[in-house]
């Protein structure tokens, strides 16, 4: 495989991070950047997000592990002798300079030719469609069109990977749905390297090719918006990325799991005969049937339009709340059947960590294949 052979741009191994009041924000972080793709880093405030960029930027060290860019160890070369540009939360624009001397700023520090400045200047702002702005004061942009000179400020230094931190949480909704389309196709356009950081889920889905999912320091799954949203690896993840029904059951044996005091027909295997495990049942992948044809029966508890389903909270005999996004609607009160596909249970070891899933379900495939 040429893609996956190639070597990565961007290499952590083992990097810890911590600060001088002992606080270590960053365990033990091991990934891999590949060049020319969207990546997401995905997590609460307060899970290292920020730092993680802040040290590929080189604005801080590790305090343990290496940092690789291309091949070569990075920990202590300094931020500006590295290929990466940053745009930040608040933009950190100069508001006394126009946007063409905004987007300027880097190449006059390198004292490049004018001719030069204005021809590179010039192309960054076609590329985020800004032309003709020019000597428009900042202060006279509004919110997204700051952005965008952010944006351009950053990409006018052709850097090979531009890390951003949060930049479309100041933006109300559309704009901000807007950007995302423009971040997307800028980054396609340009063929570089994004690091993107949101804590926002949706966002996550809809603009990567790959998500980081972090927690208290940690990276807790790495993979697609598809592998992420429809294999989970555990209760945190499946929880953070949508909405999800999270059940504890048993694995019985492989293709059979039990939860909700039934047993289902699923599509896991892998497992310790009897062992415990938590089950996620996404609210999309339920529907409402009479009672007597559901796998599940519950009792409607509350029911809210969504604008384009409705989402039905019911309770089955055993206590478990179930969440239903349906295009049927529901009365409260009554009892109805939930009907799903086998492949709609996802199962989930407790705890396990990405590596020991990963080994698994490596064993078990192993195991499929010599029977
Ligand atoms: N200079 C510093 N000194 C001490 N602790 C710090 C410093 N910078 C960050 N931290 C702590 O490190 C942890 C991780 O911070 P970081 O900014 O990386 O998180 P984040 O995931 O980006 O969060 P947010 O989404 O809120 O920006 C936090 O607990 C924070 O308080």
């Amino acid at each position: 495989m040429g893609a996956s052979a190639e070597q990565p741009i961007i290499r952590f191994e083992r990097v810890t991070k911590s600060y001088d009041d002992g606080e270590t924000v960053l365990k033990e972080v091991s990934f891999e950047i590949r060049r020319g793709q969207f990546y997401t880093l995905l997590g609460p405030s307060g899970c290292g997000k920020t730092t993680i960029l802040r040290l590929i930027a080189g604005f801080q060290e590790p305090s343990s592990g290496e940092i690789y860019f291309d091949g070569k160890v990075i920990n202590r070369v300094p931020a500006n002798e590295r290929q990466v540009n940053t745009v930040f939360q608040d933009y950190a624009l100069f508001p006394h300079l126009d946007v063409f001397e905004n987007v300027a700023f880097g190449l006059r520090i390198k004292r490049m030719k004018q001719a030069d400045v204005e021809n590179k200047v010039l192309e960054a702002l076609r590329f985020v469609n800004l032309k003709g702005y020019e000597k428009r004061q900042i202060t006279e942009l509004s919110g997204g069109q700051r952005q965008r000179v952010a944006i351009a400020r950053a990409i006018v230094n052709e850097p090979q990977v531009l890390l951003l931190d949060e930049p479309l949480s100041a933006l109300d909704l559309k704009l901000r749905t807007e950007m995302q389309y423009e971040l997307r196709e800028l980054q396609r356009r340009l063929g570089i390297t994004f690091i993107f950081v949101t804590h926002d889920q949706e966002e996550a889905l809809a603009m990567s090719d790959e998500i980081f999912v972090m927690k208290e320091g940690t990276i807790q799954q790495s993979g697609t918006p598809t592998d992420i949203y429809d294999e989970p690896i555990n209760r945190f993840v499946a929880d953070f990325i949508g909405e999800s029904n999270i059940v504890a059951g048993q694995m019985v044996r492989d293709y059979e799991v039990r939860f909700a005091g039934h047993t289902f027909e699923c599509v896991d295997g892998g497992f310790r005969p009897d062992e415990p495990v938590e089950i996620v049942i996404r609210p999309e992948d339920l529907e409402i049937t009479p009672p007597e044809s559901g796998k599940l029966v519950v009792k409607v508890d509350s029911q809210l339009f969504r604008g384009v389903h409705y989402e039905i909270i019911g309770y089955d005999d055993a206590g478990n709340e179930w969440m239903v996004h349906s295009t049927k609607r529901a009365t409260v009160g009554e009892r109805v059947g939930l009907g799903f596909d086998p492949e709609a249970i996802h199962v989930m070891r407790f705890g396990e960590t990405e590596e020991e899933f990963d080994r698994r379900l490596l064993a078990y495939e192993e195991s499929a294949n010599e029977r």
